[in-house]
């Protein structure tokens, strides 16, 4: 048999590049905010037409896969990974970036197969870069093959977190306090760029050793996830149990002992599943 989801990857690799054009232009004009989960919790009208034209064009194209996109499921459509061909859309991931101006923010598309990740693709949009992995065939940035750094020693690390958009005081205290027990182990430095897509390609790119998060969704990493298997990376819980996509939370690294040394210093709070009943996300626009 040849290779059964060149397609898919193809038009998602064109339809990434599309949307992120959309973003780009959109990010000229003036951004019209509302809210979903929480005040600080950003949407745009960017977010949902930039989703309307990526699943439109590969519904089109594959009209009997399954689509998961972050947009979608605020609306309450189901989010749950089946057997199916199953897309995993985030259209905009790094939306409070987005609105800000701060430059990184990612559309980032996955397709699994038998709850198996087969591909990813992340389009850094304002950077202009094409971040890529297939399952088995290794990890690209543009045409260049990208790779984890080879750094054991967590004192030569960087690691990457964020602190999501979830402001409960509890939550807040448990990754601040994380965040501070890892800078004082020490290591060389603390970075987050606002998309956890984008995080994860700086871990496969080697450009940091790690990047964790409790509160993130499947949509924001499941691209992600694949590039950093692909450049020889690992995934793995917060808790060093194996990754789960759907379980809110994540360590990837760029090996064991770094992924290992982390997890030690992680003070994990629950997160509700992403395949935990459906909530319908209210949404608020100021008049
Ligand atoms: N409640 C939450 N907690 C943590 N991260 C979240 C989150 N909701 C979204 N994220 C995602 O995590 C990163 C920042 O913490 C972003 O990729 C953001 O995606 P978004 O921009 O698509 O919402
Ligand atoms: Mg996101």
């Amino acid at each position: 048999m040849g290779d059964p989801w060149l397609s898919a990857y193809d038009a998602a690799l064109r339809v990434a590049r599309k949307a992120g054009a959309v973003i780009r232009d959109a990010g000229e004009k003036e951004i019209k905010v509302c809210t979903k989960s929480s005040t600080v919790d950003l949407v745009t009208k960017t977010d949902e037409r930039v989703e309307k034209i990526i699943i439109g064009a590969l519904r089109e194209q594959f009209p009997d896969h399954c689509f998961i996109g972050e947009e979608s499921v605020a609306k309450g459509e189901p989010c749950n990974l089946t057997d199916k061909p199953t897309w995993i859309i985030d259209p905009v991931d790094g939306t409070t970036n987005f609105v800000h101006g701060f430059p990184f923010v990612a559309v980032s598309i996955a397709f699994a197969v038998n709850k198996e990740l087969e591909f990813g693709v992340v389009y850094s949009c304002l950077e202009n870069k094409m971040y890529r992995g297939r399952n088995g065939k290794g990890a690209f940035c543009d045409d260049e093959k990208i790779e984890v750094s080879d750094v054991k020693d967590i004192h030569k690390s960087i690691i990457i977190s964020e602190h999501g958009t979830d402001r409960s005081c509890e939550k807040v205290e448990k990754i601040f306090s994380t965040m501070k027990k890892i800078l004082c182990i020490p290591v060389h430095g603390l970075r987050g760029s606002g998309t956890a897509a984008t995080n994860m390609c700086l871990v496969a790119c080697g450009a940091v050793e790690a990047f964790f998060e409790i509160g993130i969704h499947c949509w924001d990493i499941a691209a992600g996830a694949v590039i950093v298997k692909e450049a020889g990376g690992v995934l793995l819980d917060v808790n060093g149990g194996p990754f789960d996509l759907m379980s809110r939370r994540m360590v990837s690294a760029n090996n064991m002992v770094i992924a290992e040394r982390i997890i030690k210093e992680i003070e994990i709070f629950p997160a509700d599943r992403d395949d935990a009943p459906i909530k319908k996300i209210t949404k608020f626009c100021k008049k």
